[in-house]
């Protein structure tokens, strides 16, 4: 029996996302929450013939608190996405309180779940949740994720592209670490599984320029209508269905995700002493267990070029990072 919840269900992201949440035969209940629509879209997927029972809620009468009792995992596209011309940085003055009030809710009502943060600007909101779960003396850096994974799912369609062949794509893993916002999005293509054909050095450089700044892509694409919806939620369901594996006991699911590097017994001191920095969060490939994070792991042997980036990212994650903690430590009067 494990329960998933979707918090932000009616909405661009959290509606597919709920869709693909109902068809995997892992989730026996399926929890949806929202400020509107969430009856409507829990009756129309309570139809479909799979094991989950869906139930939706709105704020009233505990809505948030009855969505999230008794949940194993929580899932967050709660928030505002981008319109053009905005940064993802651009979304914090919005999100930062939405994300917070979501969190206290999981602290006061479910603080053993595992949280899956994917609303902007997600370098800043994973440790917004932290401190406000840190407040409540419920933090445990195990179980909380920021989803970087459609970096990942990017990386490995563009890699497959310049290989002239999609039919390859789900197959190429490119470990993707950092952040997840520009130049945050550090892409290891030395470590593809499918090393890159001769390409020239302005090929490469564009190919990572374009897995960095993908989400620009659609937003422009959007004109206005948003962000990436559907091949966020594809990503999600895709994060969120190796926890369920890896809670029902399979042995040996990694992921890169953005973390708490302070989960230091898990072997955060390593990536830290890698990257040459005290960061506190930063995303890198995990082994996932039952509990939670059963290991940081290297981020391996990179290249010069990319010891280049992984350096340009740093001094903005930081910022990004010192934002989010100073949200609930020293929020502003
Ligand atoms: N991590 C990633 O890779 C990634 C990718 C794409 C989008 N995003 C982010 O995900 C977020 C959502 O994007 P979207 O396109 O689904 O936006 P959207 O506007 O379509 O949907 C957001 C939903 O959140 C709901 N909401 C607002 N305040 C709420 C609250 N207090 N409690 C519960 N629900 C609330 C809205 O009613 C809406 O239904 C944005 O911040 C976007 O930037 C992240
Ligand atoms: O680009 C955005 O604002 C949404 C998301 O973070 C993405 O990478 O598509």
């Amino acid at each position: 029996m494990t329960k998933a919840v979707v918090l932000g269900a009616a909405g661009g992201i959290g509606q597919p996302l709920a869709l693909l949440l109902k068809g995997n035969p892992l989730v026996s209940d399926l929890g949806l929450f929202d400020i509107v629509n969430t009856p409507g879209v829990a009756a129309d997927l309570s139809h479909i013939a799979t094991p989950a029972k869906v139930e939706g809620y709105l704020p009233p009468d505990d809505g948030l608190k009855k969505a999230l009792a008794g949940a194993d995992i929580v899932v967050i596209p709660a928030g505002v996405p981008r319109k053009p011309g905005m940064t993802r940085d651009d979304l914090f003055k919005i999100n930062a309180g939405i994300v917070r009030d979501l969190a206290t809710g999981i602290a006061t009502t479910c603080p053993k779940a595992f949280i899956l943060v994917i609303s902007n600007p997600v370098n800043s909101t994973v440790p917004i949740v932290a401190e406000v779960l840190k407040s409540h003396g419920v933090f445990d850096p195990k179980k909380l994720f920021g989803v970087t994974t459609l970096d990942v799912v990017r990386a490995s369609t563009f890699v497959s592209e310049i290989h002239k062949d999609l039919s390859i794509a789900p197959a190429v893993v490119v470990p993707v670490i950092g952040g997840h916002s520009g130049i945050t999005i550090v892409p290891l293509l030395s470590q593809s599984s499918h090393p890159l054909p001769k390409i020239t050095a302005e090929e490469h450089a564009a190919l990572i320029k374009r897995i960095q700044f993908g989400g620009d892509e659609v937003v422009k694409a959007k004109d206005g209508a948003g962000s990436a919806t559907l091949s966020m939620a594809y990503a999600g369901a895709e994060f969120a269905a190796k926890i369920l594996r890896a809670v029902n006991g399979e042995k040996g699911i990694v992921a890169p995700t953005y973390i708490n590097l302070i989960a230091d017994k898990a072997g955060g001191d390593v990536v830290k002493k890698e990257i040459g920095q005290e960061l506190e969060y930063f995303s890198a490939p995990v082994e996932l267990g039952p509990e939670g994070i059963v290991k940081i792991k290297s981020i391996g042997k990179v290249t010069e070029a990319e010891q280049e980036l992984i350096k340009a990212a740093l001094p903005e994650l930081a910022v990004n990072i010192e934002t989010g903690i100073n949200f609930i430590k020293a929020p502003k009067l």
